[in-house]
């Protein structure tokens, strides 16, 4: 591209004496820095400048140009990456429009613009293009730019809003007489609003962007196509070819002399309007056939705009001729329109079709815009994001691809963003969806969980206790087992247990004077919370009298029965939960953040983090590059090809993690007889173990520097098996990880086709609870139960199918009959209702990890009541293909509950029975095994038996 020298008219400049503006359908950083488009404004050849996001994708997409200001922004803050894409675009827009001032200024604001499309995705959606229309002129403030708004039918009254709001508009994706006939109605009432309101008319300016090559590009095509199958009309036809656009373009022109001669813009146009002028795009000539100034030289005329791709205009000023030629043989436009129509070409058809792959070439532009960005801004970003590196088998690849490409065409990202349930299945999923949002809404008001922390820490406590299940309380752990104890503050525990030797543990662990007690419950009813809370309530009661409430804090939902209990307690402070999150998704809410400042955990950093999550997985981020998304769409996927094992291995500072994750897999995608079946922390073993059945995720904190886990991932991945490796730089990156799995989990859902954000099933264990603990309430007992077989310490009890599925003349054989019905890709699950201490997780990882290697299956290691919150949904829902081993025990101690007639020891037994029922009428294969006397020797016992039957 090069500028004219400043003497003698080229054509260019000579456009100016037909009253023709030339503009340039071209913008990039270098070009408008290094001074290219100043020289061709100040030689005249250019008036005005267009973008669209085809040009911008050009512009940034590729190259380093806009390294720099990317670096400086994010230096600064973290931008999703169309709001990063946002303000490298307004940039060049200012740079651009100030270049153009002087000519807007010499022709009283008629010309001298710069153009601006609003997003193309909101093409279809009348109020998003007005609001986006709005904020880009107010974003951008300066006088010559113009907003760009597609003619949709939907967006016509964005650009009539847009003109009565004062905004200069350029209308694009103008292809046919009838749209062009609305976009002027929108114009014109636009003009008459505002000047109902009083608004200066004359310093609205627009443009109606129609498009022309496009046209003869389609209807040649189908006069080719005609022509070689023989048709009969092929002569005729072939005296169309590269008219039909032109002549298309001049009747437009016609339309809009008549308009400037109605009354109704004369009104206007006394009232100090300017007139809508026409403006040629799509002017590059597509067929080499055709000379190369064709859509330029055809359409000069008074009061047009034509803009010209670089190459076009640097033909145009070699060779271009200047003669008024729009308003030329107009009945031969009519005439090749008839034609036309007569020879069965359906011009409107043609039309339709153009706008709608238009809006379509735009959105994959903007699509493949917005990947290079958000590419580059994770690029620039290094090791303050996590990394995922995916190594997947061919099949599965290829679906994933497919999946993506599928939600990248219809957008559903942004129609997950916003809150759209037909994403899932169209029920209540909008209504569970502020997880989106609450980082957002946290670090804006994080004011007051700082003033907490600060107070917690004068107060001085040793020890903080959180009370809660599931998701109240697995957030609150990882943060506990990941950060450890911080200077100045207590030692933050978790007690999720009704075991009367966990809860007795617990206690012992507590210095009762000096403990914060954190009481979570988002119902505020759960069964386990509630008898903990009276437990330590009244220990505490008992230490430190009326002052006893002063060491409470409650996270509920407003209004539950919780926080009537700590108003009607003086409880210290009652924090709220957000009633539009569920349990599982709540970690970066008030629920996993009030435990964290109480433990110490700097929260800004934290905070920081969680939203670097949110911002790389934002509406604007493309699948392919969007974390979550990307995640979620493996998970989806992978289980849709019968890997629905998903195996979480981490390395050991960050391996809590997985025990959140179990929940929030699980329990959101287990129903329907569909699901993903977590299996974490079994240690990585033999290939042969594993089966076509599983997907690995490997968690690791690389600065543990953990080689021989490594090395195991590193084997998984060369055998085939599918693995998803995800580094964290430091612990504090958990925070992004939460939101990338609870985007990943509700992508999922989406892929499987269900609800991810209700648990049906978690409640049938509970109201089977409930059952058992108001009868023995009422009666003093449990109902009775007998076992189907006992041998020594071992007593086996089942319902009738299970028992006789699994009769046998020793404990050894009933456990072989048990897991005879093992099939390739079921998975087994030890469900534990133990205290949950070193040495039963010993006992069971190395159980677990036996029954895999014996039965070749995943294997799922699992303590009551804590499962029932969790994967216990997915166990009871989702599909039938685990084996359950079920172990109770005598209690060696047992703890009243305040208030009540019930002990801990009761109320798990209560709820084992009543998870056993619930899996057992859903025709789960399930077993109970009951260890009596010591439980050292009873799991001595049932190990050796385990052994021996496999
Ligand atoms: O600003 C405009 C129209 O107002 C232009 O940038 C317009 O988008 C372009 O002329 C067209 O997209 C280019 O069309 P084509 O050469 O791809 O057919
Ligand atoms: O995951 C949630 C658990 O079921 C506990 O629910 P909650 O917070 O209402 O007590």
């Amino acid at each position: 591209m090069t500028a004219s020298a400043p003497t003698g008219a080229n054509p260019l400049q000579a456009l100016a004496g037909a009253q023709q503006s030339p503009w340039l359908d071209f913008i990039r950083r270098s070009f408008v820095e290094d001074g290219s488009l100043a020289a061709l404004v100040h030689a005249g050849d250019i008036r005005g400048v267009t973008s669209n996001p085809a040009i911008f994708q050009k512009a940034i997409g590729d190259g380093t140009e806009y390294d720099a200001q990317m670096r400086a922004l994010l230096a600064k803050s973290t931008p999703t990456p169309g709001a990063l894409y946002e303000r490298l675009a307004i940039t060049d827009i200012q740079a651009a429009a100030k270049v153009l001032a002087p000519v807007y200024e010499q022709t009283q604001g008629t010309d001298g613009f710069v153009s601006l499309e609003v997003s193309p995705y909101l093409a279809r959606d009348e109020h998003g293009t007005t609001q986006e229309a709005a904020r880009l002129w107010a974003d951008v403030a300066a006088p010559n730019l113009m907003v760009k708004i597609p003619a949709t039918p939907q967006s016509i009254p964005a650009i009539r809003q847009s003109i009565a709001a004062g905004i200069n508009v350029n209308v694009t994706l103008i292809f046919s007489l009838a749209a062009y006939r609305d976009v002027v109605e929108a114009w014109l009432t636009g003009l008459e609003e505002l000047h109902a309101k009083g608004g200066n008319l004359s310093r609205v300016a627009s443009v109606a962007s129609f498009f022309v090559s496009r046209i003869d590009a389609r209807i040649d095509s189908a006069i080719d196509q005609r022509t070689s199958a023989g048709d009969a009309q092929a002569a005729a036809l072939a005296t169309l070819r590269g008219k039909v656009a032109i002549a298309n373009a001049k009747l437009a022109y016609a339309y809009w002399q008549d308009i400037m001669q109605s009354p109704r813009w004369k009104v206007l146009e006394a009232a100090g309007a300017q007139t809508q002028r026409l403006l040629w795009a799509s002017t590059g000539t597509k067929d080499k056939a055709y000379s190369d100034v064709l859509y330029v030289d055809s359409l000069i005329g008074p009061q047009t705009v034509n803009t010209l791709p670089p190459a076009t205009m640097d033909a145009f000023r070699d060779h271009g001729t200047v003669r008024e030629t729009l308003t030329a043989g107009l009945d031969d436009a009519r005439h090749i329109l008839a034609e036309t129509q007569r020879l069965g070409l359906d011009l409107d058809s043609v039309t339709d079709a153009l706008l709608d792959e238009g809006v379509t070439a735009f959105e994959e532009a903007f699509d493949t815009l917005l990947a290079s960005v958000a590419a580059k801004q994770a690029a620039l970003m290094g090791d303050s994001l996590t990394g995922l590196k995916t190594s997947l088998p061919a099949d599965l690849s290829a679906a994933v691809t497919q999946a993506q490409d599928d939600w990248r065409r219809n957008g559903t990202i942004r129609r997950l963003w916003a809150k759209d349930a037909t994403v899932w299945t169209g029920g209540t999923e909008a209504d569970w969806l502020n997880w989106l949002t609450i980082v957002d809404d946290r670090a804006a008001n994080l004011a007051e969980l700082e003033a907490f922390q600060t107070e917690v820490r004068a107060r001085g406590f040793t020890q903080v206790l959180l009370m809660g299940m599931g998701g109240s309380s697995l957030g609150p752990e990882v943060l506990a087992t990941t950060f450890g104890k911080h200077e100045g503050f207590g030692h933050l525990y978790i007690l999720d247990s009704t075991d009367p030797q966990q809860v007795a543990a617990t206690e012992k662990k507590l210095d009762i004077a000096h403990t914060l007690f954190i009481v979570a419950s988002k119902s505020g009813s759960t069964l386990e919370p509630s008898i903990m809370l009276s437990y330590f309530h009244d220990l505490a009661k008992r230490t430190l009298g009326a002052q006893a409430g002063a060491h409470f804090v409650a996270i509920t939902d407003p209004g539950s029965s919780l926080e009537k209990l700590a108003q009607a307690e003086g409880f210290w402070k009652i924090f709220h939960g957000d009633p539009k999150i569920g349990g599982r998704y709540s970690v970066l809410s008030n629920f996993g953040l009030v435990p964290a400042a109480a433990a110490g955990v700097p929260l800004h950093p934290f905070v920081a983090d969680a939203l670097r999550g949110v911002r790389l997985c934002d509406a604007s981020v493309p699948p392919a590059v969007n974390r979550g998304v990307q995640l979620g769409l493996i998970l989806g996927t992978a289980a849709r090809l019968g890997r629905d094992k998903l195996t979480i291995l981490a390395t050991p500072e960050i391996a809590d993690f997985g025990a959140w994750m179990e929940q929030l897999v699980a329990e959101s995608t287990g129903k329907n007889g569909l699901g993903i079946i977590p299996i974490d922390n079994e240690t990585p073993g033999s290939l042969r173990h594993y089966g076509a059945d599983r997907l690995f995720v490997y968690l690791r904190l690389a600065p543990e520097h953990r080689h021989e886990q490594d090395e195991a991932i590193a084997t998984l991945r060369e055998a085939g098996q599918p693995v998803l490796t995800i580094t964290l730089h430091n612990r504090r990156q958990i925070a992004q990880e939460f939101f990338h799995w609870e985007m990943a989990t509700a992508v999922a859902g989406a892929v499987l086709g269900i609800h991810p954000f209700d648990q049906q099933d978690v409640e049938f264990s509970k109201i089977e609870t409930r059952r058992l603990t108001e009868a023995y309430e009422k009666t003093g007992s449990l109902p009775p139960e007998a076992p189907f077989a006992s041998f020594g310490p071992l007593s086996f009890f089942a319902d009738p199918a299970n028992a006789a599925a699994t009769q046998g003349a020793d404990a050894v054989a009933v456990l072989k009959a048990h897991f005879a019905r093992v099939q390739p890709s079921d998975y087994v699950a030890l469900l534990a209702y133990l205290p949950r201490n070193r040495d039963t997780q010993e006992w069971m990882q190395h159980t677990r990890l036996h029954l895999r290697d014996g039965l070749n299956c995943a294997t799922a290691a699992e303590f009551g009541p804590r499962f029932l919150h969790s994967t216990g949904q997915a166990y009871k829902a989702g599909p039938n293909t685990g084996v359950f081993l079920q172990i109770t025990a005598d209690n060696a101690q047992d703890l009243p509950i305040p208030g009540t007639s019930l002990t801990f020891g009761l109320v798990e037994s209560a709820q084992a029975r009543g998870d056993f029922s619930v899996l057992a009428e859903r025709e789960r294969r399930i077993i109970r095994v009951h260890l009596h006397g010591s439980l050292k020797e009873g799991l001595a016992a049932l190990a050796t038996a385990l052994h021996d039957a496999l």
